[in-house]
């Protein structure tokens, strides 16, 4: 690719000159040139050619000189360079070009092939070299918008204890701390991610490694609420010095969502209960629990008594209330971390419940039984069939255990109903 050079001369013998001193040079091609007649034609030749030097007279037509035109070129193209050429070799012209704008400046008395040559070389790369850093800097500036005004919080931080050399606003606002406070803290002072050093040290060693990580971790904010964040973690070496990169999305709203969806799934919208999914996933942790510790495990079925009827009479609306209370009741009795009360059907509750003997479980089941007509409008009794295990020896499947515990509640409603009767283990 060639070089394009201008010039704007008002003598020919000159132009001539200059035009076989570039056009010679040692690389073939390396240099088109162009000339102007008319210095009117600023605007409309820098519009259409990309010129990268000008060689500029100071003597031009028509009483003009070239200082008039320096102004008029960095206007159009301020990243062509200007080499300023004087017959007169009076260095207060040439003083004055440079504070124009010119690049270089040379007198036309000594001005040889070579010297010629390199100086319009020097000006083009030093031109050259000015448009890429002025794109760098444009391009960074740009970043830096973008970073200062985007949602997430941007970080860098040394990799020693985590401290921050920079940051975007964002990270001030979240933690509601000045921008000179927080580099005196550390990343790892704002998150419940690492429970000690160690832990820090372990991560960055993992970050160096794989260089990219994606974490979730909770961030803590101004008022000291954790807010949980995917973190995108990079672990960089500029100049000789490591930086860890990190750029947090809130997930709040994400996270809550999923949490919201993950209790439909489990729950039962009337009662809040778990549903049979909810109590299926409890159900073998649980299990693990009591079979580890010896317990009793005991698996039981509460049905209100004649729950139609309440329907039929009072409405499908005092139905509903009549199930809210019960499950209440259930809820209330049964709250230790292992147990497990849920909803199964219309009127059916499965309620799991471990403890170091059966004798304390049956009792639990009685005062339900006895209380249920007087936590229930209109007043409603309720059955149970339970069965209960302990020790490993012992079938502890769901299917098994559900049926035993589905054929004593069917005797407990031929009994007359408002009762509890246990399973026999065969
Ligand atoms: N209000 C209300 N009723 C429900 C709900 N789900 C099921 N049911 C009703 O519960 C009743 C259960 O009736 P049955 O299975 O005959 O049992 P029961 O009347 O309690 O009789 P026993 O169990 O033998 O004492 C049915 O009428 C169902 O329509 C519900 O979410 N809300």
């Amino acid at each position: 690719m060639h070089n394009v050079v201008l010039l704007i001369d008002d003598s020919e013998l000159d132009k001539s000159i200059y035009t076989r001193f570039l056009e010679s040079t040692k690389n073939q091609d390396e240099y088109r040139v162009l000339t102007l007649e008319d210095p009117n034609q600023i605007p409309q030749i820098f519009k259409s050619v990309n010129i990268d030097c000008v060689l500029l007279d100071y003597k031009l037509e028509n009483n003009k000189n070239g200082l008039e035109l320096i102004h008029a070129i960095k206007q159009h193209s301020p990243y062509s360079g200007i080499l300023f050429l004087t017959g007169f070799g009076d260095e207060t012209i040439a003083t004055k070009a440079f504070k124009l704008g010119a690049d270089d400046y040379l007198n036309k008395s000594d001005l040889s092939q070579s010297r010629l040559e390199i100086t319009v070389k020097n000006i083009i790369e030093k031109k050259q070299n000015q448009l890429a850093q002025a794109k760098t800097n444009r391009e960074l500036n740009l970043l830096r918008k973008a970073i200062e005004n985007s949602q997430s919080l941007m970080m860098v931080c040394e990799p020693e204890v985590g401290l921050f050399i920079t940051f975007n606003q964002q990270v001030c606002r979240f933690l509601g701390v000045s921008e000179l406070a927080i580099k005196s803290h550390s990343f790892m002072s704002f998150t419940d991610y690492f429970n000690s050093p160690a832990e820090w040290r372990k991560f960055v060693a993992e970050l160096q490694k794989k260089k990219v990580m994606q974490i979730e971790a909770n961030l803590i904010n101004l008022d000291k609420e954790k807010v949980p964040f995917e973190i995108d973690c990079n672990y960089s070496r500029i100049d000789n010095k490591d930086y860890l990169l990190f750029s947090g999305t809130d997930i709040s709203r994400l996270t809550k969502i999923q949490n919201e969806l993950q209790t439909l799934v489990i729950k039962d919208p009337l009662t809040q209960l778990l549903n049979r999914r909810g109590l299926i996933a409890s159900y073998e942790k649980t299990l693990q629990v009591a079979t580890r510790e010896n317990y009793a495990f005991a698996f039981a079925i509460f049905d209100l008594d004649n729950f139609k009827k309440i329907n039929d009479i009072h409405g499908h609306q005092a139905g509903d209330t009549v199930l809210t209370q019960f499950s209440d009741l259930l809820a209330k009795k049964f709250k230790r971390a292992l147990d497990i009360v849920s909803r199964v059907g219309g009127e059916e509750f499965i309620v799991i419940v471990t403890d170091k003997d059966k004798a304390s479980i049956r009792q639990l089941f009685n005062d339900v039984i006895k209380t249920s007509p007087a936590v229930t409008t209109p007043s409603t009794t309720a059955s149970c069939g339970w069965v209960c295990v302990q020790g490993n020896s012992q079938i502890k499947n769901y299917d098994r255990l559900y049926a035993l515990a589905d054929k004593a509640l069917y005797q407990a409603k031929e009994n007359g109903r408002n009762q509890c009767i246990e399973a026999k283990l065969t």
